[in-house]
Formats: structure tokens, C-alpha cells, sequence
């Protein structure tokens, strides 16, 4: 089996990246959450323990849970590049030289490895350090600011960072500086883990570039059919990339179809998968507050072409029919999110209802918090196995936000 084989996102879950929380989320307060993308400060210990009852449903089920930490510090030791890759977060971090620099790279390189990539994750207090600021850089540091390297608290939202496309994947540059270090630690497992060591995978877009996508924008509608979301985290630049890379690679790819949704950009709605996610072959859970009043929503259909720009557009409102189109069924069936009332339908998106995570063609992970949207899909002939969500959801990410599958089943 290749390293990465996703060709929907329904088949059989088989293989999936995950982050449990650590203690990144310890290191939020009020004063920088917002800016580190959180509207709260998850409880720890319980958000702990919801996430090994996550891991624990998708283990049940026939997958194997990798943590990318844990990866990243195989990768680390294999192609030992232990010091390099801590030169390569400094920088990122905004620490490239001086004082501070020096310090925290002798602290840091002291740990070992697996701690010293958990610490990169979790944020180094100034208070961890003794620093003689003798130069520039370090005397002018602002004293009151709390952390000299930032946490990275959406960590697990393993989703975004990097996802698989058929043998391939993305490793994004993401919108927001506050997760722009995250998925330098996929990059380095696909350079240097023994598991990617045979190179039978695609990088289809890396991290260098300035135009951004992010993974829960990142849709595997079938072997030859992506959707990709124009959202307040990707825009329609990254996604022509990622569709000619595709199209023009397509003996390795299979896919011919790239459509771009354009969703609201907020927060509650910062990737596709907030509001659209499928379930099975004919169905998916939309959240109504995507549609217009007339049901419309704004796509564009892209397929290979023998011409200039190397694909052809097509514009459609009609995402029920574009969706038929590419997949090939004669009937579709939008679950609205909250049961479609004006209050649920809101409220349960806020807290990730939309996003459920498929392991087989109609069974789905979801929060139990989503009661109301939860009944709908299982009135709608779904399996939903609920799993427990008073504290993960508090960072604004559901079931598939958490969970990067590198192997599924083909369907
Ligand atoms: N795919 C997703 O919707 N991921 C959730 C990301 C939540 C994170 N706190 C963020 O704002 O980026």
C-alpha cells in the first residue's frame, strides 16, 4: 500500500493523523486567544479525554491512529536533522538571530527529541528562560508579551495543515500567522520518515507559496471529483494551482473535476467543511446559511483543457445539480444542519455540526452536542456515532477538522 491513498471521503477510514491536545491550550489567555483563532480556553484534561474517545471510536472501527508529533519526531531522528529543524521553526517563529535566538536554541536542542517537538507545539514562555539581552534584537523584545515562541493551539485540527488528495497531498501555507508553523512538521515527515521513505506519493502544492489553502476547504468528492472551498481560508489563486497541477499530473492523479465553492467568509464558517460535508454516495449535511434565499450558492466547475490556461470553467447557483453532475446520481440528498430552523441550524454549526466525519459510505463520527442535526442524519438512513464535545469544540473544529486520513478504502 502507498504511504497516501484517498480517494473519497467515505471509503473505509484505514490510516489517520491526529494531534491530541497538549498543553498549547494551557497557553491560551484572553488577551491572545483571538488571535490564535480561539474563541475560549478549552478545559485541558477533559478535552484530553474526549480526544482519546475519539481516537478510541476511529481505533474500534478499523483504523490506525498515527499522533504527528510522534511522526515528526521519527522523522526528526531518521534524517537527523534535529538542529536544522529547530533553526527552521526559530525563524518561522520570528526569533532568526540574536540573544533570545541563541538561548532558546541551546535550551531547546537540550531537550529530547519528542520533547523538544511537543515544546516547538506548546509555546516557550519568557519566564522558561534566563536571556541576557546584549544585542539589538533581544533588548527591544517587549517585556509584557508573555511568550518569546507562540503556542500553537489548533494543532489538533490536524485537517487543515496538510490533506491527502489520491496518492498525494497538500502541505499548506496557511492563512492566519498563528498556524503558519504547523504544517512544517507534515513537511518533514513526507521528507524524512521511514513511512514516506519510498516516495510513491505526489506533493501537489508545498508550503511555498504566498497565495493560501487549507485542508478543511479540501473536499474528496470521488476518484476524479474534488471541491474545494473559497472561503476566509483559501482563495480561487491557490485553487486554480492545485486544479492544473492536478489535471496536468492526471496519469498520476485521476482527477478531471475541480469544483470551487464560494462560502460566506467568517468565522463560524472559515472552512467548507464547516458547512458541507458527505456522508455517503448521494448525501451530505449543508448547513442552510450557505444558500442564498433561493437556495443558490455561487460554483465554478473546472476540467482539463487543451488550452492556454489548461481548464475549461463553468459556472453554475446550482450546487444540487453540479453535485449530481460530477458524481454521477440521479438523486441527492442536502441534510440541512439543525434540522434547517433558524436558531438550531445556527447554534449546532457553531459547534461543528456540519462537520462529521465519514468512516464507511453512511456512518459518520459526530459531536453528541449536535443532537438536533444528529437525529436528522440518522432520520435520513445515516449511522452517526456520536462522540464526546463540551471542550474540543471550543476551538471551533468538529470530527473530520481532527482527523487527516492517509488511507481509505477505495468504494
Ligand atoms: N477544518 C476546520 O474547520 N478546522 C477548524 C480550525 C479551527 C481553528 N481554531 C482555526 O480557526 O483555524
Amino acid at each position: 500500500m502507498p504511504a497516501i491513498h484517498v480517494f473519497s471521503e467515505i471509503g473505509k477510514l484505514r490510516r489517520v493523523i491526529v494531534h491530541r491536545p497538549g498543553r498549547e491550550v494551557e497557553n491560551l489567555t484572553p488577551a491572545i486567544m483571538k488571535r490564535l483563532l480561539f474563541d475560549d480556553i478549552p478545559y485541558l484534561p477533559i478535552a484530553q479525554k474526549e480526544h482519546d474517545a475519539l481516537v478510541r471510536i476511529l481505533q474500534e472501527n478499523g483504523a490506525e491512529v498515527l499522533y504527528l508529533e510522534q511522526l515528526t519526531s521519527q522523522a526528526i531522528a531518521a534524517g537527523r536533522i534535529k538542529s536544522a529543524f529547530l533553526e527552521k521553526n526559530l525563524q518561522e517563529a520570528g526569533q532568526a538571530s540574536g540573544a533570545i535566538h541563541d538561548a532558546l536554541k541551546e535550551y531547546l536542542l537540550s531537550l529530547d527529541t519528542d520533547r523538544m517537538v511537543s515544546k516547538l507545539i506548546e509555546g516557550v514562555r519568557k519566564n522558561e528562560l534566563d536571556v541576557k539581552a546584549d544585542d539589538l534584537v533581544s533588548a527591544v523584545d517587549d517585556p509584557h508579551y508573555p511568550f518569546y515562541i507562540d503556542p500553537l493551539p489548533s494543532m489538533y485540527f490536524t485537517r487543515d495543515p496538510q490533506a491527502s488528495i489520491g496518492e498525494g497531498l497538500t502541505i499548506n501555507r496557511m492563512t492566519f500567522a498563528a498556524r503558519q508553523r504547523e504544517s512544517m512538521f507534515m513537511e518533514t515527515v513526507t521528507k524524512y520518515h521511514p513511512s514516506f521513505a519510498r516516495g510513491d506519493f505526489s506533493v501537489w502544492r508545498n508550503r511555498d507559496h504566498q497565495t493560501h489553502i487549507e485542508g478543511g476547504d479540501e473536499l474528496i468528492l470521488s476518484d476524479h471529483v474534488l471541491a474545494i472551498g473559497i472561503s476566509q481560508r483559501t482563495c480561487a489563486a491557490a485553487i486554480q494551482d492545485v486544479a492544473k497541477k492536478l489535471f496536468v499530473d492526471s496519469g498520476q492523479s485521476h482527477f478531471d473535476t475541480v469544483i470551487a465553492i464560494k462560502i460566506p467568509e467568517n468565522r463560524a464558517m472559515m472552512h467548507l467543511d464547516t458547512v458541507l460535508t458527505m456522508v455517503n454516495f448521494d448525501q451530505f449535511t449543508v448547513h442552510p446559511g450557505i444558500l442564498d434565499a433561493g437556495g443558490k450558492i455561487d460554483t465554478w466547475t473546472m476540467h482539463p483543457a487543451d488550452n492556454a490556461q489548461g481548464l475549461t470553467i463553468s459556472y453554475s447557483q446550482d450546487l444540487k445539480s453540479v453535485l449530481k453532475n460530477a458524481l454521477g446520481v440521479s438523486e441527492l440528498d442536502l441534510i440541512p444542519t439543525g434540522a434547517g430552523d433558524l436558531i438550531t441550524a445556527p447554534r449546532e454549526q457553531w459547534t461543528d455540526g456540519s462537520n462529521t466525519l465519514a468512516i464507511v459510505p453512511g456512518v459518520v463520527v459526530t459531536y453528541d452536542r449536535n443532537y438536533v442535526s444528529n437525529a436528522l442524519l440518522q432520520h435520513h438512513g445515516i449511522k452517526v456515532i456520536e462522540t464526546v464535545s463540551s471542550e474540543l469544540s471550543r476551538g471551533r473544529g468538529g470530527p473530520r477538522c481532527m482527523t487527516m486520513p492517509l488511507i481509505r478504502d477505495d468504494i
